[in-house]
């Protein structure tokens, strides 16, 4: 069952906060990019509120833990299972996590990178829902996918503040239910 909508910012949708407060970086990290800069978001406090109010409505009841991705994923990950009462779980790059992991290595829009998980951080079976702040190729959420059906877990599904709709993401994750608070 989905909860209630979040409240809105300045009677706004919110996608129009996103859209609102977002930045536009052309030629970040690298040229030809065009980087959404979403810290802005993040920083107004009632849009960083309503944020994670939305994501968490989408997937109520549905999630026994909430995993983040690292590094801006962790942000919303965190104040989601604060806010749900469940666990926070964290999708680490490599070499960062002490215990025994799987890794996962990908490409995304301007790098390759690995992703890990400790093996044991959940119980077998347990839902996980998976937040991040943009889906662009979408190889960091089927890296993510993957680490976590191998420690045992069900994907219950993503939650994006921002879908970069050329670039296939969503469409490269088809096994999986995808929620995006914006999309251009
Ligand atoms: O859909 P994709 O093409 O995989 O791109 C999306 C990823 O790109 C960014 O991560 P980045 O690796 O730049 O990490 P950061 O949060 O550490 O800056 C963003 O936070 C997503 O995790
Ligand atoms: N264009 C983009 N802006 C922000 N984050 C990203 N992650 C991958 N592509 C991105």
């Amino acid at each position: 069952m989905k909860d209630a909508p979040a409240e809105p910012v300045n009677n706004e949708t919110i996608e129009q906060t996103i859209e609102r407060l977002g930045a536009v970086v052309p030629d970040y990290p690298k040229p030809g990019v065009v980087f959404r800069d979403l810290t802005p978001v993040f920083a107004g406090g009632e849009a960083f509120r309503a944020v994670v109010d939305s994501l968490l409505a989408e997937y109520k009841g549905r999630f026994d833990y909430v995993a983040g991705i690292e590094a801006r994923g962790f942000l919303l990950a965190a104040a989601a299972a604060y806010a749900a009462g469940k666990g926070v779980l964290t999708v680490r790059k490599p070499g960062k996590l002490p215990r025994d992991t799987y890794s996962e290595s990908y490409s995304m829009e301007y790098s390759e990178n690995t992703l890990e998980v400790h093996q044991d951080d959940f119980p077998a079976g347990s839902r996980i829902l998976i937040l991040d702040d943009v889906l662009a190729t979408g190889g960091t959420l089927g890296a993510t996918a993957r680490l976590i059906e191998q420690a045992g877990g069900i994907v219950a599904g993503f939650g994006v503040v921002l879908e970069l709709r050329d670039l296939g993401g969503r469409t490269a994750l088809h096994d999986y239910p995808v929620h995006a608070l914006a999309a251009y």
